[in-house]
């Protein structure tokens, strides 16, 4: 199938100018002005509205089995609610079991997965430590296009791991030229607080909040920056919501490290008074981790973004209904832990940030995808309009509204954290592979349409980081064997 996107303004990270685009075969073929559409080629006409790289959302967890069930998006519905928001490409988790094999779990997910209407991959959790995790990380890298780990630094007593696990685990992915990504929340404080809110009778989602204070993910963000700098290694953490963990990543990057920080839609534009919302359902509704912070953090991550010293925004995308979050009725630790908004961060972002001045449409383009597509090592075949790259690309509306809400959106899921909010700047048309998938309200994604992408080790920064710790090894002091003390 052919399609030709014309009259519209092509908005990459670095310029914007009037273009047509040609797509064909999946792929885009022609970038131009007054492009000639061959017979039987789909138009679409962009007269007014922007040519983007379709979203990438790094972080996803569509039907994650977690806290006792299971998250209710699944790998089809997803990804077509995420085409619906402008949407072409996730990078959801596999997250093996402590235990587990990391290739067993990997394989689990590769099969629910086959349902995805747009292309994924994905990022393995490492979840326990030994000499069979070390040989999986380099079967995943060398055969399976995996090319990122994460670690969670909470969840006590699920999938946390500690620093020694961090240490090993950053160690053997430097090795691989893989990325290491982290969820920074102190576990063990989080445990601390959360036994000690329950003993003053704190029962109510409030509690979420209050047993996970911004220090909490601001000591962690903290160490692990501090431990991937002791191996000389390049550190990702994900959903960074405060000031604190902000300025840690300012602060190493300042220092040359390289550091990244992702940002969630949700906490730029949420505060933590939901969770004290007197509906019990609506406050468990917004129980997610890390939680929604006191405001004054939403400015931070704002110049965070606007500064480049945070690149990324994700979602998160981890859907709960109210059933599943009653298991947490008597006890707020055992609310699953997650919330939705594949199809939403675009416009939020669009309507928060470039209607609000604080982000230019090309900052927009580099937050949206290609910053993820450059340090996933999926650029220039992702997050790029060019010739070559996959015609994965969006229509962007920038006058058009919408009022988000949890009776027309297409996410599966009983709730939706932005309801009523009314956003300026919507995808119009999504381009997924060079198919129409989501055009003027019309959503026609399909069923397995989606593709597994590889993603290989070793991107241009990492050949920048080994050449420097090659110049900067430990060496040794040679010296003479010593004649002067006979015992
Ligand atoms: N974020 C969240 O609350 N749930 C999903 C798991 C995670 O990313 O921590
Ligand atoms: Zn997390
Ligand atoms: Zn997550």
């Amino acid at each position: 199938m052919s399609i030709l996107i014309r009259g519209g303004t092509v908005v990459t990270a670095e310029q914007s100018f009037r273009s047509d685009v040609f797509c064909d075969n999946g792929m885009i073929v022609a970038v131009g002005d007054g492009l000639d559409a061959p017979t039987g080629a789909e138009v679409v006409d962009a007269g007014g509205q922007y040519v983007m790289p379709g979203g990438i959302d790094p972080h996803t967890h569509m039907e994650l089995p977690f806290m006792g069930t299971v998250a209710s998006e699944d790998f089809f519905s997803g990804t077509s609610a995420g085409a619906a928001g402008g949407n072409t490409m996730i990078i959801d988790f596999v997250i093996p079991a402590p235990q587990q094999s990391l290739i067993e779990a990997y394989h689990q997910w590769r099969g629910w997965a086959e349902k995805a209407a747009t292309d994924y991959s994905f990022h393995v959790a490492v979840t326990w430590w030994g000499d069979q995790v070390k040989e999986e990380m380099g079967v995943l890298t060398r055969e399976h296009g995996v090319n990122s780990f994460k670690h969670f630094m909470a969840y006590k007593g699920a999938i946390m791991v500690d620093d020694g696990v961090l240490l090993n685990s950053f160690a053997r992915a430097q090795e691989l030229g893989a990325l290491c990504t982290v969820h920074a929340e102190n576990g063990d404080a989080v445990f601390h607080l959360q036994k000690s809110l329950l003993e003053q009778g704190i029962t109510g989602p409030e509690g979420h909040a209050l047993s996970r204070p911004p220090q909490v993910e601001g000591e962690a963000a903290q160490r692990a920056i501090a431990i991937a700098n002791v191996l000389g290694a390049p550190v990702y953490i994900v959903h960074v919501s405060t000031e604190q963990a902000t300025q840690a990543i300012a602060r190493a990057r300042a220092a040359g490290h390289r550091v990244y920080g992702e940002v969630l839609p949700q906490h730029l534009v949420i505060d933590e008074s939901v969770y004290r919302d007197p509906d019990w359902q609506t406050a468990a509704a917004y129980v997610m981790s890390p939680p929604f912070r006191p405001k004054h953090h939403q400015e931070a991550l704002w110049a965070g973004l606007a500064s480049g010293g945070l690149q990324t925004t994700a979602t998160d995308h981890c859907c709960f209904c109210a059933p599943q979050k009653a298991a947490g009725r008597d006890n707020f630790t055992k609310i699953p832990n997650g919330t939705g908004g594949i199809e939403d961060r675009m416009s939020i972002l669009w309507h928060n940030g470039v209607g609000t001045g604080r982000l230019t449409p090309n900052e927009f383009v580099r937050i949206t995808s290609t910053n993820c597509a450059q340090i996933f090592n999926l650029y220039p075949r992702k997050g790029a309009v060019q010739v070559g790259a996959d015609a994965d690309l969006v229509v962007w509306d920038p006058a058009g509204t919408r009022t988000i809400s949890a009776k027309t959106h297409h996410q599966n899921v009983d709730f939706n954290i932005y309801e009523g909010m009314e956003v300026t700047g919507v995808a119009r048309h999504t381009i997924s592979q060079g198919n129409l998938v989501w055009t003027d309200g019309d959503l026609r994604t399909v069923r397995g349409a989606g593709r597994y992408i590889d993603r290989p080790c070793h991107p241009p920064v990492f050949r920048a980081i080994d050449r420097y710790n090659e110049l900067h090894k430990a060496v040794g002091v040679d010296r003479e064997v010593s004649t002067a003390v006979t015992p």
